[in-house]
C-alpha cells in the first residue's frame, strides 16, 4: 500500500468556493494526507461548520499557520488579496506553494505581490469541485518545483479534471468553466418551472431536468460536435425544430456570448492590478 504523505495547506478564505475544495481534496483517495487548516475573516459559524463537516482545523489569524503551511490557498475575494499578499510578503518561505482561485486575478498578479522566485500557481475551479467533478483551470508559474507541481496535480485531480493552460486562458476561459456553471442552473431552472407548469411535482422535475442534463454532458464528452449531437435529436419535419427555430430567432448564441464578455471583464475589473491603473 502507498505511504500517504502529510502535506499542510492553509486555505484563507472559508467560503463556497473553499467549501468545495475541501470537500472534494478531503473525498481524494490520493497519495497526499491533507492537513487542512482554514482561516476566514470574521465569520466564525462558518469556519465551525467546515471543522463540523470535514475535520479541519479552523484558524483564528492565517498568519499563526501560513509560515508552518505548504501550501496555501487563496481563496478570498479578488479585492481582498493585496492586504493579504503583502501581508505573506514577508512570512512566506521558498519552498511553499501560494494559489489563488480569484477570479482576474492573474498569475503574473500573484508573483508580482510576492517576492521574487515565489511558487505560485492561479486555479480557476467550480463549485462541482465538492463532489470532483469541477473542470478546473490552472496556469502555473516558472518557479514552480517537481515536488509543488505534484502537489498541485494531487489538488486538482482531488477538485475534477483540469485544463493546464496560461494565464490568459484562465482569464479568456473564467467565464466559460467558473461562472458557466451557474449559466447552467438558470437553463435547468426554466426548463424545471416549465415542467412543473405542466403539473410535475417539483422532485421529479429537478430529476427529470438533471439527468436531461447529465446525459447530454456525456454524450459531449464522448467527444462528439455539439450540433451533430443537437442534429441527431433533431427528427426531420418533427418538434425539436421548433423549438430550436425559437432560439435561434431569439438569438440564444448572442446572449451566452454576451453573458460570457460581461463575466471576463467583470472578473478584470476585479483585480487589483486593475484597481491600481483606474
Ligand atoms: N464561488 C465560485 O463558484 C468560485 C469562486 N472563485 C473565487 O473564489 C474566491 C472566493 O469566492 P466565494 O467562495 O464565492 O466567496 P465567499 O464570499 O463565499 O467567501 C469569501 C471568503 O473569504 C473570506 N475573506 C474575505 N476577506 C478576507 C481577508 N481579508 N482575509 C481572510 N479571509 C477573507 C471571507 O471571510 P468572512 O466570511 O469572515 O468575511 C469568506 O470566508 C473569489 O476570489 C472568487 O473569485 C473561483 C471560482 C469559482
Ligand atoms: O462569481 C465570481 O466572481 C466567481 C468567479 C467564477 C465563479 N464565481
Amino acid at each position: 500500500m502507498n505511504k500517504l504523505t502529510k502535506v499542510r495547506v492553509l486555505f484563507i478564505g472559508a467560503g463556497r468556493m473553499a467549501r468545495a475544495m475541501v470537500s472534494g481534496m478531503v473525498r481524494q483517495q490520493g497519495t497526499i494526507d491533507w492537513e487542512v487548516h482554514v482561516a476566514n475573516r470574521s465569520n466564525s459559524d462558518r469556519l465551525a461548520e467546515l471543522v463540523r463537516a470535514f475535520d479541519v482545523k479552523a484558524v483564528r489569524d492565517w498568519r499563526t499557520s501560513a509560515q508552518q503551511a505548504d501550501v496555501i490557498v487563496l481563496a478570498m475575494p479578488p479585492d481582498e488579496h493585496h492586504k493579504v499578499l503583502a501581508g505573506l510578503w514577508s512570512i512566506i518561505r521558498p519552498e511553499q506553494l501560494v494559489a489563488s482561485v480569484a477570479a482576474g486575478i492573474g498569475l503574473s498578479g500573484l508573483e508580482a505581490a510576492l517576492p521574487q522566485g515565489a511558487q505560485c500557481a492561479w486555479m480557476m475551479p467550480n463549485t462541482a469541485a465538492g463532489i470532483g467533478e469541477s473542470m478546473t483551470l490552472c496556469a502555473i508559474g516558472d518557479f514552480v518545483t517537481e515536488r509543488n507541481r505534484h502537489r498541485l496535480d494531487e489538488i486538482l485531480g482531488g477538485l475534477g479534471r483540469s485544463f493546464i493552460c496560461t494565464e490568459q486562458q484562465v482569464h479568456d476561459l473564467t467565464a466559460i468553466t467558473g461562472s458557466a456553471p451557474a449559466f447552467a442552473f438558470q437553463f435547468a431552472k426554466a426548463l424545471e418551472d416549465s415542467a412543473t407548469q405542466f403539473g410535475v411535482d417539483p422532485h421529479d422535475a429537478r430529476n427529470l431536468v438533471g439527468q436531461m442534463m447529465l446525459g447530454a454532458a456525456k454524450l459531449m464528452l464522448t467527444g462528439q460536435e455539439p450540433l451533430a449531437l443537437a442534429a441527431e435529436v433533431t427528427t426531420p419535419g418533427g418538434a425539436t425544430a421548433a423549438g430550436l427555430a425559437v432560439l435561434e430567432q431569439t438569438h440564444f448564441a448572442k446572449h451566452l456570448q454576451a453573458a460570457v464578455d460581461a463575466t471576463n471583464s467583470r472578473a478584470r475589473a476585479l483585480s487589483p492590478k486593475s484597481a491600481e491603473n483606474a
